[in-house]
């Protein structure tokens, strides 16, 4: 619940002859959310291709659109979801942030204009329960003058000490909230911290093997040491996750600006998966299968956990599989792998041919 709004209100529109809010959030595939300029005619061209080929088109308008270019970002971004069908993929805007002078024309543009097709809009740089709130007011407004029937989802960007401090709040914030995604390259700034990249790892964010010992027991500091290079970013995305999770929204990775490097970009994506997130931004087309084959469970666990599944029967005791101990708590573990799975392969056909080709024995 909201902290101010009472629990009998908050599923009430905010404005007379809004759509009433969603109760539940629909758990719609969403493993690459993929970033593109409206204002760029090469990028605007490839969108109607990219259709069904990626769970969610992002028409962005904030950060990495010059200033120069924010009204043909914003009328491009009206003129191709105008044009174009987007089947089962989903439609996201990034707004510029609130305290920008092009915000309120970005929402008083894109909710008359092309409201009916958008499904989520992202809200960079918010802070606190109050950023949510203004949006969600605002939006319920211009939904109703709209007449628009079904109400625009909100996703936070986290991207400041603040933001990251009040995270439950933001989740807690409006029954629009659809997510959170992380913003690492806005939060190192914010928090000072002495990186210099758009996500990823640091090569001097590592731990250090002991000193091995000679036959006096005496540590040789002196001696060759294995280094481990350690995650940024696992603070800030396991506590999204836990927030996410506790406020019945989704946890998202961002952005991994080392486009060339594919390898660890899908490491950093893989690490964000296994915590819980649901799917990653994509900045450059290449990023898109990466993400795609990251955040679907694969063929060997999505057998395994069916195996577990049907070797726990009615879901209670314990069992032996494999020299391993299966009991209710790992069954549910294997249950969030099989719906994924199944959630994927009603819209992805090369998957759902693969998971289908699974043989249960038990
Ligand atoms: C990163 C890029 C600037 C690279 O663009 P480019 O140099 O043009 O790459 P390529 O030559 O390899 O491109 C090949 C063709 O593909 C098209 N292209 C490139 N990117 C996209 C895209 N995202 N969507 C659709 N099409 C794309 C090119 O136009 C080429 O076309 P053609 O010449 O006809 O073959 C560029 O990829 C880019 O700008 N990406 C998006 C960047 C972005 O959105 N950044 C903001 C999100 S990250 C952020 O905001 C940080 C975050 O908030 C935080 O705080 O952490
Ligand atoms: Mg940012």
């Amino acid at each position: 619940m909201s902290g101010s709004r009472s629990a009998k209100d908050f599923f009430r529109p905010l404005a007379v002859g809004a759509p009433a809010p969603l109760t539940e959030i629909p758990a719609r595939p969403s493993r690459a959310i993929h970033f593109f300029d409206p204002s760029n005619p090469k990028m605007a061209a490839k969108i109607p291709d990219m259709v069904g080929k990626v769970d969610v088109l992002l028409g962005n308008l904030e950060d990495a659109i010059k200033a120069d270019n924010k009204t043909a970002a914003r009328e491009g971004l009206v003129k191709i979801a105008q044009e174009t069908d987007f089947g089962p993929t989903q439609l996201w805007t990034r707004i510029n942030s609130l305290d920008s002078p092009w915000v309120l024309d970005d929402l008083t543009t894109l909710v008359p204009a092309i409201g009916d097709k958008l499904d989520v809009i992202m809200v960079p740089k918010v802070q606190g329960a109050e950023d949510i709130h203004y949006v969600d007011r605002l939006l319920a407004q211009l939904e109703a003058k709209a007449g628009l029937e079904r109400p625009i989802l909100i996703h936070a960007i986290l991207e400041t000490a603040r933001g990251v401090a009040n995270v439950e709040e933001i989740c807690a914030a409006s029954p629009r909230m659809q997510g959170l995604s992380l913003g690492p390259a806005d939060l190192a700034a914010d928090r000072r911290m002495k990186t210099t990249r758009v996500g990823g790892g640091h090569p001097g964010y590592l731990v250090r093997q002991d000193p091995p010992k000679n036959e006096l027991g005496v540590a040789d500091i002196n001696a060759a040491r294995t280094t481990y290079q350690q995650d940024l970013w696992h603070y800030t995305i396991a506590r999204m996750v836990d927030a996410c999770a506790m406020h019945g929204i989704y946890p998202y990775y961002g952005p991994f600006g080392d486009i060339a490097d594919e390898v660890a970009c899908e490491d950093q994506f893989r690490n964000a998966f296994l915590l819980g997130c649901v799917g990653t931004w994509s900045l450059h087309p290449k990023q898109i299968a990466i993400a795609n084959r990251v955040f679907s469970p694969s063929v060997e666990d999505v057998a395994h956990a069916r195996r577990v599944a049907a070797a726990m029967g009615d879901g209670t005791g314990a069992v032996m599989l494999d020299g391993k101990m299966e009991d209710d708590a790992s069954l549910k573990q294997c249950l969030v792998m099989v719906e994924l799975a199944e959630q994927l392969a009603a819209i992805d056909p090369e998957l759902k041919a693969q998971y289908d080709a699974i043989e249960v024995d038990a």
